[in-house]
């Protein structure tokens, strides 16, 4: 099978110049993420991953190295509507209910309204929000809004879903199941995805490439390519699989920590 390479970073750097000095947020990190990637960035605060999901998304600039998506440069991509972005915190227009919030990028692309209105049930049902759509964003729990903005990012189909540690705030039970229905969707849309996460067992199971990375300067500490199969249950979890790859994350991390 020919793989195609859907973002490649070459000894991309970014230094932030801040008043107290030069803060190195990523320093000479080459990655190459193929198509149908499910790529998870896991270390500890302030290593670099909210940065290098940015850079990515043309909504920071790398001071040296070179990045692609999809072949062109970052700026090029947002401009093709390559992906979708799902940030930690829910970013929902408060004067617009949640299907207004989700419909909103489909407006902005053209969408017509029945295709609009299909798009908001499909995505809203996949977030176990069905029901809601006409309500406002303060009538929901913190969890349910940032259910809401996945349900937002996935609704306009883009290749690409850059999604910045969605599932951070949300309890244990519902995180389960949202990270099933992720993977389901990731299988039936053979989307590639860049996730940030602080959980190993989240990282490890939704994956299929692990980036552990070190902070100061943000780098990448280990790539683990996953041996598990892509079809996974949730008591994958148990296995010794799964747990021999848990255990290769923790040594990446403190690893990077040993450094400091
Ligand atoms: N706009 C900015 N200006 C100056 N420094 C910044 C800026 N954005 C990020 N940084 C710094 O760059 C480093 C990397 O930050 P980043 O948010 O990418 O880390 P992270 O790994 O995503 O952290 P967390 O897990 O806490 O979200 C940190 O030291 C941070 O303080």
């Amino acid at each position: 099978m020919t793989q195609e390479t859907v973002i490649s970073a070459q000894n991309l750097s970014l230094t932030f110049q801040t008043n107290d000095g030069p803060v190195h947020a990523l320093k000479d990190v080459s990655l190459d993420v193929e198509k149908g990637d499910f790529v998870s960035f896991i270390g500890p605060s302030g290593c670099g991953k909210t940065t290098f999901l940015r850079v990515m998304a043309d909504l920071e600039q790398q001071t040296a190295g070179t990045i692609t998506v999809n072949g062109v440069s970052p700026a090029e991509a947002r401009r093709a509507r390559a992906y979708g972005y799902v940030f930690q915190a829910a970013g929902l227009y408060p004067w617009r209910t949640i299907g207004g919030n989700i419909r909103l990028p489909l407006e902005i692309m053209g969408y017509d309204k029945s295709d609009q209105a299909k798009r908001v049930k499909r995505v809203l049902e996949l977030v176990e929000l069905a029901g809601f759509e006409k309500k406002f964003p303060w009538q929901l729990s913190g969890g349910m809004q940032q259910r809401a903005s996945i349900a937002r990012a996935l609704a306009f189909d883009a290749d690409i879903l850059l999604m910045d540690e969605p599932f951070g705030a949300l309890d244990e039970i519902v995180r389960d199941h949202l990270n099933e229905q992720l993977l389901h969707l990731w299988a039936s849309t053979q989307k590639t995805i860049c996730f940030v996460t602080h959980s190993i067992p989240e990282a490890v199971y939704l994956s299929t490439k692990i980036v552990v990375m070190s902070p100061r300067p943000g780098r990448i500490a280990d790539v683990i390519d996953s041996p598990l199969p892509r079809e996974r249950p949730l008591d994958i979890r148990d296995t010794p699989e799964f747990i021999d790859i848990a255990h290769r994350v923790r040594d990446g991390l403190r690893a990077g920590h040993d450094d400091d």
